[in-house]
């Protein structure tokens, strides 16, 4: 497609036209920018992407999507001035890659916890009932024949699309996606028409980069109030908000009426159960708030015509999401549970559905990009529930250890909690697991299936959680 034919129907300002050579592909980044790509100059929140302009014509683009007035223009190379670029980027991938998004069912899931779990969740029910679902998340693409590793929780829009190309080709019905607050304020999901938006729940994380619980749930809004027909879940503060914001929204709850509200919820030997309409479920999974993710899931199949029936048939078979709730097996009798928690909802989640009469270890860190009132907040719910913190490292990143640990030991000292600080991940897991009786749980938190440490600033080094349990035991 040359530039021309390429800008019907895109937003821009000005143009100047330089060739009229074929756009084969897109990026934002100037390192990924290859012979006759377009390069789209984005002030970024570190760089200013216009200062990459020419290394990216070195690379071989041969048009430049700008927004800074006074750039210089070279021969033989189209500018194409824009007010917003990322709104650009996107209008201009999902043209170059023909609209992916619209053969297929799209589902967004956003919300602070439980998006990947909830996620999985759709995906399983509706692939088992034959409707092929792939999911986009945390965890990577998943297209059910083929899987795709990806960067962000929500990738950059040019990822997003090259995702739903391969999962036209492998002719799916659904793609499930976990829309993150990051995402999509950072419009990596513009222009995708989602048919449903999930809300799971609201509650303080990624306040570095939202400032205040008003623009974190604004950026959650966008998927909420864009999509065809939203799921939301009423027990929650910033559901109920959001609920007032859509028209005919499908609710789910436990506590208060809704749409789909779960009722005589009972712990089985396999996990849990409970009634929707008088139709009996069942779920393999121990914490309460698993309810809710399967009440969102069990809605949107439920509004696509599949009866409740099906859905509890193959719904029992569902066996979780890796590191949520992960038993590890083990021969000294101990509950070994990796979860990726990593906000004081959720460890508080955890803590209430484990037995009273066991001793509990936890054993985290907490990200050196969340605000020192999350880090005490953790410390004391810790202590608020009786569990024997082992404080160590989790991602530093441009923090130090030291003050992290400072917060989280401010917090448990408020419940007078009990603790221990050590620093090396894999020396605190062993302390945890040497610690425990037979019975006793030992909770790893906060790293799930991520495969890399920041000890220092945004640099990864490998770390995979299972694998150093797994080497703690062969040595105990
Ligand atoms: C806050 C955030 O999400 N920032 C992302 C965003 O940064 P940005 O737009 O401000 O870009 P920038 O880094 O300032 O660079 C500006 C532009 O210059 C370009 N550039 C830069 C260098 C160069 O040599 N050449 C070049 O062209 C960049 O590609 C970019 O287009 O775009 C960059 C390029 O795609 C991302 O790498 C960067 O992710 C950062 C590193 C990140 O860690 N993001 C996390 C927080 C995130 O997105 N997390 C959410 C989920 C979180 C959760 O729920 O747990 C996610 O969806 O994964
Ligand atoms: N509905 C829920 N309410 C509260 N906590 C939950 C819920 N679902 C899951 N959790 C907790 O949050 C952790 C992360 O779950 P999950 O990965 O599904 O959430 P997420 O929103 O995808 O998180 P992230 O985007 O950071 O990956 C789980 O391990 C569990 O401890």
């Amino acid at each position: 497609m040359n530039i021309e034919k390429l800008l019907e129907g895109i937003d821009y300002i000005d143009k100047n036209i330089g060739n009229d050579r074929d756009i084969e592909g897109i990026s934002s980044n100037s390192r990924e920018i290859k012979e006759n790509y377009i390069f789209l100059a984005i002030k970024g929140l570190e760089f200013d992407g216009h200062k990459f302009i020419g290394s990216a014509i070195e690379n071989g683009a041969n048009t430049i999507v700008y927004t800074n007035k006074d750039i210089d223009f070279r021969d033989g190379i189209n500018y194409i001035r824009v007010d917003d670029s990322r709104i650009a980027l996107a209008q201009i991938s999902n043209k170059l890659s023909n609209y992916p998004s619209k053969k297929l069912r799209m589902i967004g899931v956003t919300g602070t916890n439980g998006k990947t779990t909830t996620a999985n969740m759709i995906s399983f029910i509706l692939t088992k009932l034959g409707d092929s679902c792939g999911n986009i998340g945390t965890d990577g693409a998943d297209l059910i024949y083929k899987t795709i590793a990806t960067e962000h929780t929500t990738p950059e829009i040019t990822d997003i699309n090259n995702i739903l190309i391969e999962a036209n080709k492998l002719n799916l019905k659904n793609i499930v996606m976990e829309t993150s607050s990051h995402g999509l304020y950072l419009k990596r999901c513009f222009g995708i028409d989602y048919d449903y938006g999930v809300f799971t729940n609201l509650s303080p994380e990624h306040m570095d980069f939202h400032k205040d619980m008003e623009n974190y749930f604004k950026a959650k809004m966008i998927l909420i109030q864009n999509c065809k027909k939203a799921i939301i879940n009423k027990d929650d503060d910033y559901g109920k908000k959001a609920l007032k914001l859509v028209k005919n929204p499908i609710s789910i709850s436990i506590n208060e009426e809704s749409d789909f509200r779960a009722l005589d919820i009972k712990k089985i030997d396999e996990g849990l159960s409970f009634k929707i309409k008088g139709i009996n479920f069942k779920l393999k999974r121990f914490g309460i708030y698993d309810i809710y993710n399967a009440l969102c899931a069990i809605a949107i199949a439920s509004d696509l015509g599949y009866r409740l029936e099906d859905i509890a048939d193959v719904l029992k078979d569902f066996k979780g999401v890796k590191s949520r709730l992960e038993f590890i097996e083990n021969d000294l009798a101990i509950n070994i549970v990796v979860d990726f928690a990593h906000t004081s909802t959720a460890f508080e989640n955890i803590y209430k559905v484990l037995p009273k009469d066991k001793d509990i270890y936890a054993v985290y860190g907490i990200s050196g990009d969340r605000t020192v009132e999350i880090r005490e907040a953790i410390g004391e719910i810790s202590a608020k529930y009786g569990v024997f913190s082992v404080i160590t490292v989790d991602d530093p990143k441009f923090d130090t250890f030291e003050n992290i640990s400072n917060d989280i030991v401010r917090g448990i000292k408020k419940r007078n909690g009990k603790y221990k600080i050590i620093e090396n991940r894999k020396d605190a897991i062993k302390y945890a697991i040497k610690s425990a009786k037979k019975g006793d749980f030992v909770l790893c938190l906060g790293k799930g299936e991520e495969n890399f440490l920041k000890l220092k600033a945004n640099i990864k080094t490998h770390y995979y959680e299972k694998d150093t349990i797994r080497e703690v035991l062969k040595e105990i």
